[in-house]
């Protein structure tokens, strides 16, 4: 009997673990707006997918169909195999960080970042130390008895995010959270984010209008068109992490951004076309 030695065997590739499955789900709102032709999209465990597409192409509730914070008109979303409604069942969680940081004016820092730890009633003192950690993860440790008038709009935005690390999401959606910031504020918190993602092996889906930073932060790119809002096309990005800010100016960045800017140029035609 011939044996097949161990060393000639193709090494086990573990099958992805999808943390997102979007089946088939469609959204119009009930003013009639089609807001989403049926979406089958699946984003596994560790992936950083980028939402990208013009005005209107029905991002943002995409995001909020998969947070449980729309229903869909038709079809599913499943995250972690059950649906968002069963989410509370799981060992796993997921945060959401909006565009602005909405934070109450009137409270620290630290019980700004305290308030999802508040409403789910862990103890104060687990839930200060809690604090403390996501705000180092952000570097606003200094800050934590600050007012959020005392920051700047970026750092007004690590708080955000700070409270959606509070929670120890397995998930983080987030709908353009960097998009009213200067470019220079933009990128430094983009590089965060991606240490954050390869230090805690989070999933991420992020809502960006930016092919650069869609480039710089994506292991996927999800083109969408609008009008009615649908995914047309999907790019890999197959580039090493840890990526830094010298990827910026490599040719295979170039070229990523030339492909995308392509891409974006037929959705939005695509749309013009729809109207016609
Ligand atoms: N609550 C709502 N009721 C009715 N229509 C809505 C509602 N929310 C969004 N829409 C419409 O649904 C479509 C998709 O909107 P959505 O905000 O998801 O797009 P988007 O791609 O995130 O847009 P943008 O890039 O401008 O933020 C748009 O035509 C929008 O006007």
């Amino acid at each position: 009997m011939n044996r097949i030695e161990p060393h000639t065997l193709a090494p086990p590739t573990a099958p992805a673990v999808p943390a997102v499955e979007v089946l088939s789900a469609e959204k119009t709102y009930p003013n009639g707006t089609q807001a989403l032709l049926p979406v089958d999209l699946s984003i596994a465990e560790g992936e950083f997918v980028t939402l990208l597409g013009p005005s209107g192409c029905g991002k943002s509730t995409l995001l909020k169909m998969v947070a449980g914070m729309l229903e869909p008109s038709d079809g599913r979303l499943l995250v972690w195999r059950k649906p968002v409604s069963q989410l509370h069942d799981s060992a796993r969680r997921m945060s959401f960080v909006f565009q602005s940081p909405t934070l109450m004016p009137w409270a620290s820092v630290q019980t700004n970042v305290r308030l999802p730890l508040d409403l789910a009633g862990v103890p104060r003192k687990e839930a200060d130390a809690r604090v403390m950690e996501s705000l180092a993860l952000v570097g606003l440790e200094k800050f934590a008895g600050a007012l959020p008038r005392a920051l700047s709009g970026g750092m007004q935005m690590r708080v955000s995010i700070a409270r959606g690390l509070v929670t120890q999401p397995d998930l983080l959606l987030m709908d353009e959270p960097f998009g009213a910031l200067d470019e220079i504020t933009r990128h430094k918190l983009d590089a965060d984010l991606l240490e954050l993602w390869r230090k805690k092996k989070l999933t991420v889906i992020f809502v960006t209008h930016s092919i650069h930073e869609a480039v710089f932060l994506s292991s996927r790119v999800v083109m969408m068109a609008a009008r009615p809002g649908r995914v047309v096309e999907q790019f890999q990005i197959d580039e090493p992490y840890p990526r830094s800010a010298d990827f910026m100016v490599t040719p295979e960045f170039a070229k990523y951004a030339k492909r995308l800017q392509d891409s974006l140029l037929r959705a939005s035609n695509a749309d013009e076309e729809h109207a016609r």
